[in-house]
Parts: structure tokens; C-alpha cells; sequence
């Protein structure tokens, strides 16, 4: 009944320094769904990432992933799952059909039985005319494609990855999320993704999780997360940032402010009935906008709303 599924109850993980990286994380996810964790560098994703694939110990707070537990039950947790890590430091002197078939061999394949699985495989991901290079010659979309390759050998039910697309390239990124929308959707195998870039948990995730300092800050599908902001975005650009921080002074009564560099970003539900009195505001004090526009809000906003306080504190 458990089978293809993850469950986290109120995980924490405390490094030595005693600093909770992780802090308190519950979720759920369901067999055959795709699951994306998002949250800016060191929120704690890939903490969470270990410790559901058995490669961390958790603090405290229990994680079940295929109905066994993560923490007393490693082995069999291991056998459930594949596991696509940001450095996969495969042996680069042996070929991608080496490396596959001996992936095949640590899990009790005959030589046949591998063979045929690794042939299979390499046709799945696309290299079957670099099957047989070394893969120390591959380029980076090709390494990825090895390493979801690598992952699948033994038809794992849970699929976790860890920034899977990282310095690709558009096209190699659009490959891979085929082979992950192909994998999730019509084998059913179930995917917890972590990404940083938010249009890609908006085109694979069918639940999304934003964490911020350890905690989960936001929830929902990407269409619940971008309408729980619940109103459109006013993006103001200047030439300098001076003007930025002189521009969130003046607009005591804006809410949902944010700044970025060169923006500031508003988020109102009535956008454009207050666009006009903000710009009076503006140049009545002098500051011109070299650029302004009002749209729906994305996942950046929603991302960007939620991990503000982040960035405000590491400013000091
Ligand atoms: N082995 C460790 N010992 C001590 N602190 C650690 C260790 N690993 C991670 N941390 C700290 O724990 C916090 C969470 O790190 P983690 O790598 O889980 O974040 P992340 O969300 O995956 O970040 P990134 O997107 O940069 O990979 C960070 O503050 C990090 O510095």
C-alpha cells in the first residue's frame, strides 16, 4: 500500500554546530507523483535529500519512503529507490555501457540480464552513439543522461533528484525534463525533484514545497502557490539601486514590497489602480522609473515572497 510513497514527520537535522538546517519538515508524497522542493542556497533541501535517501541520519522526526523507515530500515529503503546526487563522481574511464551493465551486476543481474538492461537504458536516455566511449569524454548533458541512466537500472519506484538539470544548457534541460516527465507520467515511478530554477519545478512538479532556513514556508500546486499571492506584480526598474531604497521609502503605503537590485517589485490586487498614484509619488520626488510593468505573478514572485526575509537578514 506504501509502495512509491514518502512520508516525513516533523524531521530535524542539527549539524555539529549545532545549527538546524532542517527544522521541523513534514510532507507527503503520493505514489506516482512529482514532488519539487524549492528554496534559495542552504534552506536545507539537500539535508532533506540525504536523509530520505538513507545517506543521513536524521536528528530526530521519522521518514518513511516506500512504507519502510528511512533510518532503521536502510537496505530496504535502498532497493526502492534511485538516487541522482548533484556530483555523482561515476569512474570515467569506463563507458556508459559499462558502467550500466556493472550497475546492473550490484543488483544481482546476470551478465545477460544486464546487458540487455543496459542496452535497453541507453536507448531510453539517448546515448546509444556514445554507448561506448569512455564517459570521461561525455559533455555535461550527456553525463546527466548517464546518471538518470545509472538511477533506473533496477526500476526503482521513487526517483530522487538533486538539482537535476544544473549548468545544462536550454535543449540538454528540456531532454532531461522529457525523460523525467516520460518516467513519472508513463511508468508511474515517483519523483522528488530539488531545483533552483522554478520554471522547472513549474513544468514537472504537480506539488511543490518552498523552504526557507530549515522551515517549509509555502505549499501547493503552482497554480495554487502563484494565486496565493493573490493579486498582480508591479515591477519598478531604476538605473541605480539608490533609487530603489528611495522609491520603497516613498511608498509607505505599498504592500508586499520587495526589492532586488535594480527592482522593486509590488504585489496588489489593484494593481492598476495604484500604478498611477505610485508614479505620481515618484516623480514628484524626482525619481524616474526607467521601466515599469504589471503582470500575473510567477513562481519567481511567489519564491521571491517567501524567501525575502532570507535575503533581508543575510544583508544585516
Ligand atoms: N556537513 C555539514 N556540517 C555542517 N553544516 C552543514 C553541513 N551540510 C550542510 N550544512 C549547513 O546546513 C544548511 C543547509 O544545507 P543544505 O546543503 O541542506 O542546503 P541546500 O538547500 O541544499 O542548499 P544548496 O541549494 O546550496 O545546495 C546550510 O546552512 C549548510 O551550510
Amino acid at each position: 500500500m506504501d509502495t512509491g510513497t514518502i512520508v516525513v514527520s516533523n524531521l530535524v537535522k542539527t549539524y555539529k554546530d549545532s545549527y538546524k538546517a532542517v527544522d521541523g519538515v513534514s510532507l507527503e508524497v503520493q505514489k506516482g507523483e512529482c514532488f519539487a522542493f524549492l528554496g534559495p542556497n542552504g534552506a536545507g533541501k539537500s539535508t532533506t535529500v540525504k536523509i530520505l535517501t538513507t545517506l543521513m541520519t536524521p536528528s530526530s522526526g521519522e521518514v518513511f519512503v516506500s512504507g519502510f523507515n528511512a533510518e532503521t530500515e536502510p537496505d530496504k529503503v535502498r532497493l526502492k529507490i534511485g538516487v541522482v546526487l548533484q556530483d555523482t563522481g561515476l569512474d570515467q574511464d569506463l563507458s556508459g555501457r559499462e558502467l550500466l551493465e556493472l550497475q546492473g551486476r550490484i543488483f544481482n543481474m546476470t551478465k545477460k540480464e544486464a546487458k540487455t538492461r543496459a542496452t535497453e537504458l541507453l536507448a531510453k536516455v539517448g546515448l546509444e552513439d556514445d554507448a561506448d566511449k569512455p564517459s570521461k569524454k561525455y559533455s555535461g548533458g550527456m553525463r546527466r543522461r548517464l546518471d538518470l541512466a545509472m538511477t533506473l537500472v533496477h526500476n526503482p519506484e521513487i526517483l530522487f533528484l538533486d538539482e537535476p538539470t544544473t549548468g545544462l544548457d536550454p535543449l540538454n534541460r528540456k531532454a532531461i525534463w522529457e525523460e523525467i516527465r516520460r518516467l513519472n507520467k508513463e511508468e508511474g515511478t515517483t519523483v522528488f525533484l530539488t531545483t533552483q530554477y522554478l520554471e522547472e519545478a513549474d513544468e514537472l512538479a504537480d506539488h511543490i514545497k518552498i523552504i526557507n532556513k530549515g522551515k517549509i514556508v509555502a505549499e501547493g500546486t503552482p497554480s495554487e502557490l502563484k494565486d496565493s499571492i493573490g493579486a498582480d506584480v508591479i515591477v519598478f526598474e531604476f538605473a541605480e539601486e539608490q533609487e530603489v531604497a528611495r522609491a520603497k521609502e516613498l511608498l509607505t503605503d505599498a504592500e508586499g514590497v520587495i526589492t532586488q537590485e535594480k527592482e522593486l517589485r509590488i504585489t496588489t490586487k489593484e494593481a492598476s489602480k495604484r500604478l498611477s498614484s505610485y508614479l505620481k509619488i515618484l516623480t514628484d520626488a524626482g525619481i524616474e522609473p526607467e521601466s515599469l510593468s504589471v503582470s500575473q505573478p510567477t513562481l519567481d514572485d511567489v519564491f521571491i515572497q517567501v524567501t525575502a526575509a532570507k535575503r533581508e537578514d543575510d544583508r544585516g
